[in-house]
C-alpha cells in the first residue's frame, strides 16, 4: 500500500505570458513534514493554490488519498479531508475562540447549515469543536475573544478550525509569517507534534523552523522544482544555495 496521502503530477499553470508552475510534481507521505521553499514570486502560493482548488492548473493532477481531485473545488477538497491554513488569517476577529471554530466547521462545509444537520447534532458540532480546542491547547481560551489571542494561537485555532474536518493532509501557506522568535519556536513545537495526525506541505520562509521541521524539502525557483531532498541534502545543494539560500544553509 502506497503511503502517499497528497500529490500532484506535472502541474502547469501560465498568467499571460508567466509560466507560474511548470511541469511541477510533488507527494506529501503520512506522518511527515514536506516543507516547499524558494524566492518570493517563485510560484509557492500559486501551486497550494492548485493544491487547495482555488485555481485551476493548465494542465496535471493534484490526488488526495489516491483520488484525482483535480476538478473540484475548494470546499469539496476540504470534505474530502484537505486541512489548508492562510497566509492572511480568515479568522473573525471579533468572535470567540470557540464561535471560530463552529463557524470555521460551518463554513468549511459549504451550504452550511444544511451540510452539517445532515450529518452532525449542534451538540455532536460542540463535542468536534472542543475536541479541536483541546487537541490544539486552546481549550482554556474558548470563551476569550480572537482579537485577544498571540499570533502564534491564532495560527493554533486555524489548525483547530481544520481539525474539525478530520484532515488527512495539511497545506500550511507560511504560518510563521508576523510570529516573533519565541512565537516561532512554540508553533514550531506544536507542528512537529501534528504531523503524525496529519502531514504537512508547509510552505514557509522562516529557514530556522523548516530545517527544524522538515523531513523533505523541495525548493521551487521560477516556477520550477530545483531540488528534493533531505534538509541536509538541500542545505549542500549548491544551487539551491546559489538560487535561494545563500548564507542560512
Ligand atoms: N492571479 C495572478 N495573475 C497574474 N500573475 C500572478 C497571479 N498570481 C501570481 N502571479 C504571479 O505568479 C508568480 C508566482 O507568484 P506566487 O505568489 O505564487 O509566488 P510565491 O512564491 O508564493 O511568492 P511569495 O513568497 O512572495 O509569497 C509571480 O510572478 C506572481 O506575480
Amino acid at each position: 500500500m502506497t503511503d502517499v496521502v497528497l500529490s500532484v503530477h506535472d502541474i502547469c499553470k501560465s498568467y499571460g505570458g508567466l509560466q507560474a508552475s511548470k511541469n511541477i510534481s510533488l507527494d506529501l507521505r503520512m506522518g511527515e513534514i514536506h516543507a516547499l521553499i524558494g524566492p518570493n514570486g517563485a510560484g509557492k502560493s500559486t501551486l497550494i493554490k492548485q493544491i487547495a482548488g482555488s485555481e485551476t492548473p493548465c494542465s496535471g493532477q493534484v490526488r488526495l488519498a489516491g483520488k484525482d481531485v483535480t476538478a473540484l473545488d475548494t470546499v469539496a477538497r476540504a470534505r474530502r479531508g484537505l486541512g489548508r491554513t492562510f497566509q492572511i488569517s480568515e479568522l473573525a476577529m471579533e468572535d470567540t475562540v470557540f464561535q471560530n471554530v463552529i463557524l470555521g466547521a460551518l463554513g468549511a462545509g459549504g451550504s452550511p447549515m444544511r451540510f452539517w444537520r445532515n450529518v452532525l447534532g449542534m451538540d455532536d458540532l460542540r463535542g468536534v469543536a472542543e475536541a479541536a480546542l483541546e487537541r490544539v491547547g486552546l481549550a482554556a481560551k474558548a470563551a476569550v475573544r480572537t482579537s485577544e489571542l498571540s499570533h502564534g494561537q491564532r495560527r493554533q485555532l486555524e489548525v483547530a478550525v481544520a481539525l474539525t474536518l478530520n484532515p488527512t493532509a495539511f497545506v500550511m501557506d507560511e504560518p510563521m509569517a508576523g510570529l516573533g522568535t519565541a512565537g516561532s519556536k512554540t508553533l514550531t513545537g506544536f507542528l512537529d507534534g501534528l504531523r503524525t495526525q496529519a502531514p504537512i506541505l508547509l510552505v514557509e520562509h522562516d529557514m530556522d523552523a523548516v530545517f527544524a521541521l522538515a523531513d523533505r524539502i523541495s525548493v521551487l525557483v521560477y516556477g520550477e522544482i530545483i531540488a528534493s531532498g533531505t534538509v541536509n541534502e538541500i542545505r549542500s545543494d549548491a544551487a539551491v544555495r546559489a538560487a535561494y539560500l545563500g548564507d542560512e544553509a
